[in-house]
């Protein structure tokens, strides 16, 4: 690790820390099966996955947009897992602070102990600590547990000015933790509170401070320069002892801030825990949160002049969730696949033809562009998905994981050479949908341990829209039908003249028909598609 100087090797942490504290044991050989072993506990231990781990000692905030709340948003976001302890309860919102009511000492000790008693912490950030008593207490318990690094946020005030610890905090942050810091990050009130009351107001004051506050002994300090006067970018000062780098950024203009400087502590915390070396790991923290403002600038939280923003980016998904739903395997009923040649041919833009298939009755679409760029195929995605949206019609994306992702679309097709359906929807979230092309019964099965939606099974027809698409015929439908519980729908050499004879093989979980050539190599797509549908209503309303 690069950040040098801290306390000590893992395995004496895993040894003093967890081990000893829990189980009532003495060192024996690998050869020793008892499962109480430590030898035992370390071997299971190794085979499984040791999670990065960031324990954040802070305060909470009812706002949820600084202390504890932020920590955890922002580890969730950087894939650390973020243990809590609880320093002092605040009553906040976007207004500011309405009352503090700080946990007693000897409570934040027991906290810190069930957890570094219990799990393997990589990194401690610190946050706002309201009583020198407080600060003693967690640097004595550091001390007995020797965690790998420390990270100090020095929290004096909330973003809406409000007192959050006081000057008496002071002496056991000059003296006892920011000796024991990886890194300090105040802002240029807490540096000027750390020093004494200096003024702080141009970027070589910061230089100075940095080099004053690495004095008191942590490794690395960065002086914030948020709060410097408005036409300057923002400056932060990052001083390692020996050089500095300044790190700028251009200012978002937002009210959404508040919890940057706990979300900027807890990212450089979290990229540490995941092995980074310092100068990177503020990099990365100063880019997320740039990043997250600029996503948020427009979100409304709250009616006072300091909002959160959106750590995990998802909140804007949902402004409009009016025209969102999920997933109804009777969507598959008649399933649209656009295929820009063919659109090409017959002069009309694609999204001229997804609002025609929409019209004549399409019950959802796929967008099955593979000769589009990567920027085209995300515009055209987001055209398309307005005027599907605003038609209550779901749209998925044929094979570009990434494109439906940019584009927020509802899902994707994947075949068997694309990317696996287990790592689409580990990229796509549980509530995107994902539809698997399937052949045979063992990849219908495979679909659904995947995790699939649906499966698309074809080509039940020959069919001259996919070169060299083997003929499952209607036997291998029904087949790949009765092998699976998801819902199916049948591709492959559909039009009006067969529709009914493949929806009437009489399997339940036969949902419907998806067709490219049918609709889009027509002179009127919404004709033909009205056609296709009425074949489709026909069927479905005759006695089973
Ligand atoms: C509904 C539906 N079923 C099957 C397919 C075919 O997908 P794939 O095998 O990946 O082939 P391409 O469409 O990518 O050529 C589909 N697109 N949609
Ligand atoms: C895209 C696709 N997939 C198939 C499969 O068998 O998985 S057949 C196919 C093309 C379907 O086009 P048309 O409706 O024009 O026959
Ligand atoms: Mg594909």
């Amino acid at each position: 690790m690069a950040y040098s100087g801290f306390l000590s090797h893992p395995l004496s942490f895993q040894v003093s820390g967890v081990l000893s504290a829990r189980l009532p044991v003495t060192i024996s050989t690998s050869s020793d099966r008892n499962p109480n072993s430590v030898m035992a506990v370390l071997e299971e231990r190794s085979s499984k996955h040791k999670v990065p781990h960031v324990l954040t000692v802070a305060g909470s905030d009812s706002g949820a947009g600084a202390g504890i709340q932020a920590d955890l948003k922002t580890c969730a976001a950087l894939g650390v897992y973020c243990s809590t302890v609880i320093t002092a309860i605040t009553a906040q919102n976007t207004v500011g602070v309405q009352g503090v009511h700080p946990v007693p000492e000897e409570f934040v000790a027991e906290q810190l102990r069930s957890v570094l008693t219990d799990m393997q912490v990589d990194v401690v950030k610190t946050g706002m600590l309201p009583s020198i008593g407080i600060v003693k207490t967690l640097c004595r318990i550091l001390k007995e547990f020797r965690v790998r690094a420390l990270v100090v946020d020095p929290v004096m005030a909330s973003t809406s000015g409000d007192v959050l610890a006081g000057p008496s905090i002071l002496a056991g942050l000059w003296k006892e933790l920011l000796p024991m810091a990886v890194i300090v990050t105040p802002n240029l009130k807490e540096a000027s509170a750390l020093l004494g009351g200096v003024q702080l107001a141009t970027v070589d004051d910061m230089r100075s401070a940095a080099k004053s506050i690495h004095d008191f002994g942590p490794r690395y300090v960065l002086v914030k320069g948020g709060d410097l006067p408005a036409p300057l970018d923002a400056v932060d000062v990052f001083f390692d002892g020996e050089n500095f780098h300044e790190l700028r950024a251009a200012r978002i203009k937002t009210r959404n801030t508040h919890g940057t400087g706990c979300t900027l502590a807890s990212c450089i915390a979290a990229e540490l825990a995941k092995g980074s070396s310092m100068l990177p790991a503020v990099q990365v923290a100063k880019r997320y949160v740039e990043t997250a403002l600029d996503y948020s600038k427009d979100i409304v939280i709250g009616s006072g002049p300091q909002g959160p923003f959106d750590h995990l980016f998802k909140l804007k998904r949902n402004v409009c969730s009016s025209s969102r739903r999920g997933f109804n395997p009777n969507d598959l009923l008649l399933y649209a696949i656009t295929d820009s040649r063919m659109n090409k041919k017959w002069g009309r833009s694609i999204t001229d033809a997804v609002k025609a298939a929409i019209e004549g009755g399409a019950t959802i679409i796929q967008l099955r562009e593979k000769e589009a760029e990567t920027r085209e195929f995300v515009e055209l995605a987001k055209a398309c998905l307005e005027i599907s949206r605003s038609h209550g019609v779901l749209l998925l994306i044929n094979d570009r994981v990434d494109v439906a992702l940019a584009s927020d679309a509802d899902g994707v097709h994947v075949g068997q050479s694309d990317m696996s359906p287990r790592i689409a929807r580990a990229l796509l979230g549980p509530e995107k949908i994902i539809g698997v092309s399937c052949k045979t019964p063992e990849q219908a099965l495979q679909a659904w341990a995947d995790g699939a939606d649906y499966i698309g099974c074809g080509g039940v027809f020959p069919t001259s829209t996919k070169a060299n698409n083997l003929t499952v015929g209607l036997d291998g439908l029904k087949t790949v039908c009765l092998s699976s519980k998801l819902p199916v729908v049948a591709i492959g050499g559909i039009g009006v003249g067969n529709a009914g004879s493949v929806m009437e093989i009489g399997v339940p979980n036969l949902k419907g028909i998806a067709v490219v050539s049918a609709l889009f190599d027509r002179e009127c797509v919404s004709s033909e598609t009205k056609k296709l549908h009425s074949v489709l209503m026909d069927v479905l309303s005759m006695p089973k």
